[in-house]
């Protein structure tokens, strides 16, 4: 692995115009994992840390992606013959089809010959379907593609960074091989770049929200120095994406000279259990900050579920801390339970209340939030903090049809909410900026 000094050059020569003179951060190494950044001095909460372009940006190509978008310029295209005039099979408007960022990844795509949108029936999950309209495959190898793409500084730059080697990554680039007549699998060189081009995106990519119009989508984009900064579940940096295609990075706390500022990877109010899970399965590693050793969770008690025990109305939470399946011991009348009961119930209260939010309307969730989940899931439960967070969501895009008495439900929710932030000693977090309106 690069050593910290090699990576800040690296970073530097990346960040040009938008690099401070005397910037408030340096790489350094970490004793949480390899490489983070540090404060070079005092630094004041809501201070700003920097701003930094992608280094190579592209779809994410998910489940659920709008696949008629440009992968230029990212606007939607026609439901129907959006693929790009050059016959890269990718979808492409016709301005961006004739521009120089395009042609020579166009021209790579038609050397490797993109199987037909029929053949591709046979590889997608639902073999019974129709053709799908573009291929998710390499729409989802462009970005790595795109690495090779890059000047040498840059090339260096995503060389200095970490890959984690998981097994799984190698699907990413087997659908993709199957996705063209004449990838070049014989070529063991370049066959390992693009192993490790996908580690490091996978290891450090972020997916950056963009929307042009009316139209938004998910891009997949690689911040370098965003991605340097380790995890820690409530951390003392917040980041946003300005339009996919700027990360903004801010002092969430006041931060000392010398501390390591760390952002977090998983939703900051998500339970313990979830985050480790998460981090165990996406991250692969185990967090072993403040946070994750405290079983109250600063008193907020996100992972608390009913006590089962008759005529008990305590709360359950985890005993032991950083394992993924622990006993759980009721806080009243202090009954065990294994942790395989308490998932079913988590389960439930999970699964009933994601459906609730994926079939409710706004008036209706309200109700089954204040009348119905008090029966099965406490106050506490991050999934109903969730489910809660849903409302002042979706009442802030549809600003005006609401009734007085649901702007008092949502402005109780989100009071709730920020109380639960301070718990967590989150500071001036992105996600409180965003309920409190800071951020539009
Ligand atoms: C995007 S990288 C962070 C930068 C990395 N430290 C480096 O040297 O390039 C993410 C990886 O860093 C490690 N990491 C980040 N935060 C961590 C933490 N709190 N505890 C343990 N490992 C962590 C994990 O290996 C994770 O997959």
């Amino acid at each position: 692995m690069a050593t910290p000094d090699e990576l800040a050059r690296l970073v530097a020569i990346h960040l040009r115009d938008l690099q401070d003179s005397e910037p408030n951060w340096t790489v350094a190494h970490s004793d949480v994992a390899g490489r983070g950044v540090f404060a070079t001095r005092d630094i004041a909460a809501g201070e700003l840390l920097f701003r930094e372009c992608p280094l190579v940006v592209g779809p994410t190509a998910r489940k659920g992606s709008i696949l008629n978008t440009c992968v230029c310029c990212h606007k939607l295209l026609a439901v129907k013959d959006f693929l790009c005039k050059h016959n890269c099979m990718l979808p492409v408007c016709d301005a961006c089809a004739d521009t120089v960022e395009h042609r020579e990844e166009c021209e790579l795509f038609q050397r490797w010959q993109p199987v037909e949108l029929s053949q591709l029936a046979q590889m997608c999950a639902d073999k019974n379907s129709d053709p799908p309209l573009v291929n998710p495959y390499s729409l989802r190898i462009l970005t790595a593609v795109r690495v090779f793409f890059l000047k040498p500084d840059q090339r260096a730059l995503v060389n200095a960074m970490q890959a984690n080697a998981e097994r799984g990554y190698r699907q990413e680039i087997i659908k993709a091989a199957q996705s063209f007549r004449k990838f070049p699998t014989t070529d063991k060189s370049f066959m390992d770049n693009l192993f490790r081009i996908v580690g490091v995106l996978n290891t450090n990519a972020f997916e950056a929200p963009c929307r042009i119009g009316e139209h938004e989508t998910l891009l997949r984009g690689l911040f370098p120095l965003t991605a340097i900064m380790n995890h820690e579940c409530t951390p003392n940096a917040s980041h946003y994406f300005d339009n996919g295609h700027l990360a903004v990075v801010r002092a969430a706390r006041p931060i000392p000279k010398g501390a390591e500022i760390t952002t977090t990877y998983t939703k900051i109010l998500w339970s313990n259990l979830t985050r480790g899970i998460f981090l165990k399965m996406t991250k692969h590693f185990i967090c072993e900050c403040a946070r994750c050793n405290d079983n109250t969770e600063n008193g907020t008690y996100l992972s608390a579920l009913f006590c089962r025990e008759q005529g008990c109305k305590g709360i359950v939470i985890p005993v032991q801390s950083k394992i993924l399946q622990p006993d759980w011991r009721c806080t009243s009348c202090e009954t065990v339970a294994p942790h395989a009961k308490m998932a079913r119930y988590q389960d439930f209260a999970l699964n009933t209340i994601n459906n609730r939010i994926n079939t409710s309307t706004v008036h209706e969730l309200i109700t089954f939030i204040n009348e119905m989940c008090p029966r099965f899931c406490p106050p506490s439960n991050y999934v109903l903090v969730e489910a809660k967070l849903n409302v002042i969501w979706r009442m802030s895009r549809f600003k005006g049809e609401f009734s007085e008495e649901e702007m008092q439900h949502r402005d109780r929710y989100r009071d709730e909410i920020l109380e639960i932030m301070e718990k967590l000693g989150a500071g001036d977090c992105t996600l409180k900026k965003l309920i409190t309106n800071e951020i539009p």
